[in-house]
């Protein structure tokens, strides 16, 4: 079983996917691994997530978990369709408890002191910093860091291709995640395998 460290430095960028249509899944998986990007969080924000996770995690090379994971029963679920890692928006204990329960990484979101203290109560150090643009961008996480020295972050919520390197140059962030690889809409698979490619590129 892999860490949540491992999953978060196989590539600077996370892909946060929103896909409706299953039969999309692999060839969208494809397109982000061919341009380099193996991790891919798919949210839990569609009604066929689960078979999207299942789609994808067919897809050689892809690295595959579960976005927007609020409780136990996401959790479970998305194990059972063959999710690798667990990434929500914040923070409950009993959302630790169950990926602690079920083995399974857990990437929860954080937004404050307070949040990341609850965290290291719970044995974590690996956190989603979200919404990293509206909680006071890199300055926050910057402030945020320096009483915390040995925890690290995947910031996201409001980073693009052009701001993600100044996220990436911090020493306490490890990956950003983001959906701007993937446009809503019919996938263009060339252009989605040019914005992995451009990400990919990004060194954290
Ligand atoms: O769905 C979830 O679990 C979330 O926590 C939210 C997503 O991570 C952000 O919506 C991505 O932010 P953008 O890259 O600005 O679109």
């Amino acid at each position: 079983m892999a860490t949540i460290e491992d999953i978060m430095t196989l590539s600077p960028v996370i892909p946060v996917l929103v896909i409706h249509d299953p039969a999309h899944a692999r060839p969208v998986a494809e397109a982000l691994v061919a341009g380099g990007l193996r991790t891919l969080e798919v949210t839990l924000r569609t009604e066929s997530a689960l078979d999207v996770i299942a789609e994808m995690a067919k897809v050689e090379g892809a690295v595959v978990g579960a976005g927007t994971v609020l409780n136990r029963a996401d959790l479970d679920a998305s194990v059972r369709a063959g999710a690798r890692f667990i990434v929500s928006p914040g923070l409950t204990t009993p959302l630790a408890h169950a990926a602690r329960d079920a083995d399974v990484p857990l990437l929860p979101g954080i937004a404050n002191a307070g949040d990341i203290m609850r965290g290291l109560d719970l044995g974590l150090t690996r956190f989603k910093f979200f919404p990293a643009e509206a909680s006071g961008g890199i300055a926050a996480l910057k402030a945020l860091s320096a009483p915390f020295g040995q925890v690290r972050f995947c910031p996201t919520g409001g980073i693009r291709q052009d701001t993600a390197a100044n996220w990436l140059a911090l020493p306490s962030v490890l990956c950003v995640g983001g959906s701007w690889l993937v446009p809503s809409g019919t996938p263009d698979l060339a252009d989605i395998t040019a914005r992995a490619r451009a990400a990919a590129a990004l060194a954290a």
